[in-house]
């Protein structure tokens, strides 16, 4: 199987279970966005998958084989404690890292030419990293996890810090490198943004995967709420028994019924009142299901 594959990973610094049996799995070509509150255990994983930290149980597979030293040479990866050279000039880190990585100097030189172009950090190129702005010393800290044409990315926290183009800049980049085949994983605390830019999500909650799967997948719960909008804001139709309709701005109406046959009624109602422009289902947004499943009381081993 063509995926990155997250295995029952199990991880305890002391007492402490930081990792309870985590499992997903980030296909080639998709973006996997990884979510919980601080301490649930995102870094860990990041940091087990990389190989920078061992596991106590489980595996990381790639293409359906444990993940060795040479793979882990193809990982890009963006540390959340950020590690680059303070001292060191743009330009010649990003060539040096490429080349660590098995690059010819032909070969790094343009990858990072070709790189600090598109993450708009081309004229830098000649300046101490320590002289740029936090947000573009976090561009060049992408540009050092993509200099070694990697096959995997892997990605703790790149977006904190960084202004709305940079948010722009480092989403189409992300998404670049799904569509050449490539599987990123990233960590966020902003939910809106993962919901966007995520083929699949994982929500942690103290060192376990409480759900994950593809985003919509996630969201589509039965629901019991539709909002109705007609052409002419005029009255929507009446209320039938275990039906209530309550306008949520002019023209728009939520509707909430105890079937989805009865929200169906409201709607034939609607149709032979005048033109309906929109009736869609309420799903909840990740950040209401990333609340259910934080605030759910812990289970009772
Ligand atoms: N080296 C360590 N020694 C002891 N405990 C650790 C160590 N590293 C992490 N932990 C603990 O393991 C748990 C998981 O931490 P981790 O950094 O993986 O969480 P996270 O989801 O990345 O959090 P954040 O969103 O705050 O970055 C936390 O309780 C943390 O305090």
């Amino acid at each position: 199987m063509t995926a990155l594959e997250i295995d029952s990973l199990s991880k305890s610094y002391g007492e402490l279970r930081a990792l309870n049996e985590v499992s997903f799995e980030v296909p080639a070509g998709q973006i996997f966005g990884f979510v919980g509150s601080n301490g649930a255990g995102k870094t860990t994983t990041m940091r087990i998958i990389l190989g920078v930290l061992r596991s106590d149980a489980g595996e990381v597979r790639w293409k359906g084989a444990r993940v060795d030293a040479d793979v882990r040479r193809r990982i890009g990866y963006m540390p959340e404690e950020r590690g680059l050279y303070p001292r060191m000039k743009v330009g010649d880190q990003l060539v040096y890292l490429a080349r660590l990585h098995g690059l010819s100097k032909e070969r790094a030189v343009a990858a990072m030419e070709q790189w600090t172009q598109v993450l708009g950090v081309d004229e830098r190129r000649g300046d101490e990293v320590d002289k740029l702005s936090l947000g573009n010393q976090q561009r060049v800290q992408l540009a050092s996890a993509l200099v070694h044409e990697p096959d995997i990315l892997v990605l703790d926290e790149p977006f904190s810090g960084l202004d709305p183009v940079a948010v722009d800049v480092m989403s189409d980049v992300l998404r670049s490198q799904a569509d050449r085949g490539v599987p990123v994983i990233f960590s966020s605390h902003q939910l809106e943004l993962v919901e966007r830019l995520s083929d699949r999500v994982g929500i942690v909650a103290r060192g376990s995967m409480v759900a994950s799967g593809p985003i919509d997948e996630l969201r589509a719960t039965d629901t019991s709420q539709w909002i109705l909008a007609l052409a002419s804001a005029t009255a929507p139709p009446a209320a039938p028994p275990g039906v209530s309709i309550t306008e949520s701005a002019p023209g728009r109406w939520l509707v909430e019924a105890d079937s989805a046959e009865s929200a169906q009624a409201v709607l034939a109602s609607a149709v032979q009142q005048g033109t309906v422009t929109e009736f869609s289902p309420v799903r909840p947004t990740l950040t209401d299901l990333f609340r259910d499943v934080v605030n759910a009381p812990e289970e009772v081993a």
